[in-house]
């Protein structure tokens, strides 16, 4: 028999068998149902990657804000190091220059000290020598560290290099060792929660890492040394000295006896020594987020990310229940990094209107410190001030805003070694341990946030305990933070 022409293939293919029953045709129709629904869901996604993707022609743009030390740029590491390998690979040896510094400013920290008290021994022998009783040896120090100090002389010039080819954030506001003390007594400045947010700023030219790392990289022609490869074939030749000094009891206890915790002061690596001090040395990743480089003015960090889908759970009005909708990824996102030292920070308020979520650094473990660039403010204080007016400024009504409650793992140490709470924050009345601590940190943070009225906008508070010199765990935090930036901004957008 001929084929007719009259009937499409397709539809003869398609129809429901002849003999179809009453069940099969009700089955049958169910499921062509559900297939038809299901079609549409599938164009619906397909409608919002495509407008996503068309909005994310644009770059992601996060504003990184809190006061100096409180983890901004090592927070940014972290996101480099997750997110855009690659460049964080490249540029991975230029850290050693920093490493360096941080480290031959720890030694001459130690060779100072020790220096001065030899100094004030000598005058003791010499004014017993006056009254002619027998001179006697220094009860603490020897000719040894006499001998040693001396032997790491040239790291001072090294020091004085190294800052000069690095630049301003080479150096600290108040270059001062004695950051914190456990019992507190240099850091007793309490915090009054209700204070308000004081306001004096200035603007800085901008100088971050990534042009300090280019400058490591592509020293200026015509130059005969390179401070970093000085620094380090010095450093490598008192390797054995800086061991012996560092690892000698007696400048242990004056250390102590001064109050001096070098151990929990930014960019530490003299237990590092042998590690660092040796030809094979590459900086690791753990090395280049405990690094210390201070950052001055605004800079503005272009990553590409590695890679382009993202999985991010939805509750929308096509499917009644939370579901996962993979969208691509906007490839470009900008990190701006900030000064954080009181007097640059008026540098961050046109930012505000360009940016789609602001990371907030808030150091917890700072209540028993005070600012560098005011002695009289306590560093928790001006933290929650800040928060504060962040939570507060209309300018950012609009902008989603994570909190990094930050230095988890110092607050831990100063709880454990018996630094009270309470003795900064009378307010405080529970257990001074470490849960009931972060957790009543966190209710103030919160309350802050409520009272702005943010929550009630529909801008629920996101707040994490954080540790970001913990790179595997701030790489989870940061995955978590990376999403709801993406939710949030799909969804205000109402593109599903
Ligand atoms: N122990 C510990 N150290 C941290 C943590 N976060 C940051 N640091 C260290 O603190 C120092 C300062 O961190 P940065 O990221 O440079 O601080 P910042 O907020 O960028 O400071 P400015 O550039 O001065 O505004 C660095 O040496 C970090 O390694 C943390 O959670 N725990
Ligand atoms: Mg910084």
């Amino acid at each position: 028999m001929s084929p007719s022409y009259d009937v499409d293939p397709l539809d003869l293919a398609m129809a429901p068998p002849a003999d179809e029953t009453q069940e099969q045709r009700a089955a049958r129709l169910l499921k062509e149902q559900a297939a038809v629904q299901r079609s549409k869901q599938i164009d619906a996604e397909l409608k919002a990657s495509k407008v996503v993707m068309k909005r994310y022609s644009k770059a992601v743009k996060v504003l990184v804000l809190g006061q100096s030390l409180s983890g901004k740029s090592t927070t940014i590491k972290n996101f480099q190091m997750t997110y855009a390998r690659k460049a964080w690979i490249e540029e991975r040896s230029s850290w050693k220059a920093v490493i360096l510094l941080n480290l031959v400013r720890s030694v001459n920290i130690v060779a100072d000290i020790l220096a001065e008290e030899l100094d004030d021994d000598a005058e003791v022998i010499q004014e017993i020598s006056s009254r002619s009783t027998t001179p006697s040896v220094s009860p603490k120090l020897t000719e040894k560290h006499r001998s040693t100090i001396l032997r790491l002389g040239p790291l001072r010039q090294i020091e004085k290099d190294l800052k000069l080819h690095l630049g301003a954030g080479s150096t600290e506001v108040n270059d001062s060792p004695i950051q914190r003390s456990p019992n507190g007594s240099v850091t007793d400045v309490q915090v009054d929660i209700s204070r308000s947010f004081g306001q004096e700023f200035s603007v800085r030219s901008s100088s971050g890492w990534k042009s300090v790392l280019d400058k490591v990289r592509h020293p200026l022609p015509g130059k005969e040394s390179n401070p970093p490869s000085v620094a380090f074939q010095v450093v490598t030749s008192c390797r054995e000295e800086i061991k012996w000094l560092w690892n000698d009891e007696t400048t242990q206890n004056l250390l102590r006896n001064r109050r001096i915790y070098l151990e929990d002061t930014p960019g530490f690596f003299l237990n590092d020594v042998d590690r660092i001090a040796n030809l094979e040395y590459d900086p690791s990743d753990q090395d280049i987020v405990r690094a210390r480089l201070r950052t001055t003015g605004v800079q503005e960090y272009h990553f590409t990310l590695d890679r382009g889908i993202v999985s991010v759970n939805f509750k929308t009005p096509i499917s009644k229940h939370e579901r996962t909708v993979n969208v691509t990824d906007p490839l470009d996102w900008i990190m701006y990094d900030v000064a954080g030292i009181r007097t640059c920070r008026a540098a961050w308020i046109p930012y505000f209107r360009e940016i789609t979520a602001l990371l907030f650094l808030a150091p917890i473990s700072a209540f028993n410190e005070r600012l560098d660039e005011d002695r009289k403010v306590n560093r928790l204080e001006d933290t929650l001030m800040m928060w504060k007016t962040i939570c507060r400024s209309k300018l950012l009504f609009n902008v989603q805003i994570i909190l990094f409650m930050n230095k988890t793992d110092l607050l831990r140490k100063k709880l454990n070694d018996g630094i009270s709470v309470k003795k900064y924050i009378p307010e405080y009345k529970n257990p001074n341990d470490y849960e009931h601590v972060a957790q009543w940190f966190r209710k103030i943070f919160f309350k802050m946030y409520d009272d702005a009225g943010r929550v009630k906008a529909g801008l629920p508070f996101i707040g994490h305990f954080t540790s970001v010199i913990d790179t595997a765990a701030t790489a989870k935090t940061l995955e978590s933070v990376h999403v709801a930036i993406l939710r949030n901004d799909i969804q205000e957008a109402g593109l599903v």
